[in-house]
């Protein structure tokens, strides 16, 4: 790594009840880039975008962004995205954005605004009239649109057609700082694979393997998107 880690975890450890959701999970992920997240269902990625997103601090080991053990000076710093809906149903999107703006310091209601456009999206329009989706779409231009170092994103893409998940990316990226770190979760990895950086593969709760996808590519002379298929096969 040429610069300091932005995410650092050591032993990285979560349970639930008798599940190992994170087994002693040591990362360390640079700023700048965009990384995929990736491993087979129940292996602990949305475990871990929200042990990182402060959105639950019962854990042991060590999680730190930007240098900062994970709490409130941590969750200041990292936009999440949710693999469920977070909004109110009834609310107009103007009402979301409202919300988003009184709630997070770093939040550019204009850019928020400027992605609902683009996504074309009429920002009068309640949620609950919405499909999943153009819901989908809110959610993410309204966690793009925050003046994060870190963005988390879970299964931005997953239940929406191909069209649309080319659009959701869009809109992400158009609102990437170059400086910030894009943590990605997906099993749609073919529709991905073009825009990332690295990727994190995850097994049973345990880094599998970390690396550059140029590297990965050139090593294995396969895509990620192959690579992935044989490692979990
Ligand atoms: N609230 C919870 N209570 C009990 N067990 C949980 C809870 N959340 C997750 N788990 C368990 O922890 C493990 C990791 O779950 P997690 O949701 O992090 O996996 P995932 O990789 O995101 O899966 P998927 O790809 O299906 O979304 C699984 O065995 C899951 O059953």
């Amino acid at each position: 790594m040429t610069s300091e880690p932005l995410i650092h975890t050591r032993q990285l450890t979560k349970r639930y009840g008798k599940t190992l959701a994170l087994d002693n999970f040591d990362l360390d992920l640079a700023p700048g880039q965009i990384v995929g997240l990736l491993g087979e269902n129940g292996c602990g990625k949305t475990t871990l975008l929200k042990t990182l997103a402060g959105m639950d601090q019962d854990f042991t080991g060590t999680a730190q962004i930007a240098g900062h053990d994970i709490g409130p000076e941590t969750k200041a710093l990292v936009s999440f995205l949710p693999d469920t809906s977070f909004l109110a149903d009834s609310a107009k999107v103007t009402e979301c954005i409202h919300y988003f703006d009184d709630f997070f310091a770093d939040f550019d209601a204009d850019k928020a605004r400027d992605t609902i456009a683009f996504f074309g999206l009429d920002a009068s329009s309640r949620l609950n009239e919405m499909s999943k989706g153009m819901r989908e779409k809110v959610q993410v231009a309204l966690t793009m649109a925050r003046r994060a170092r870190v963005f988390l994103l879970d299964e931005p893409i997953s239940g929406v057609d191909p069209a649309a998940r080319q659009v959701i990316l869009d809109g992400v990226l158009r609102n990437l700082e170059p400086e910030s770190l894009l943590m990605i979760s997906t099993h749609l990895i073919h529709d991905l694979e073009p825009v990332l950086d690295s990727v994190v593969m995850m097994r049973h709760g345990k880094l599998l393997q970390q690396g550059y996808v140029d590297d990965l590519r050139a090593e294995h002379s396969k895509s990620i998107d192959q690579i992935f298929q044989e490692m979990y096969r």
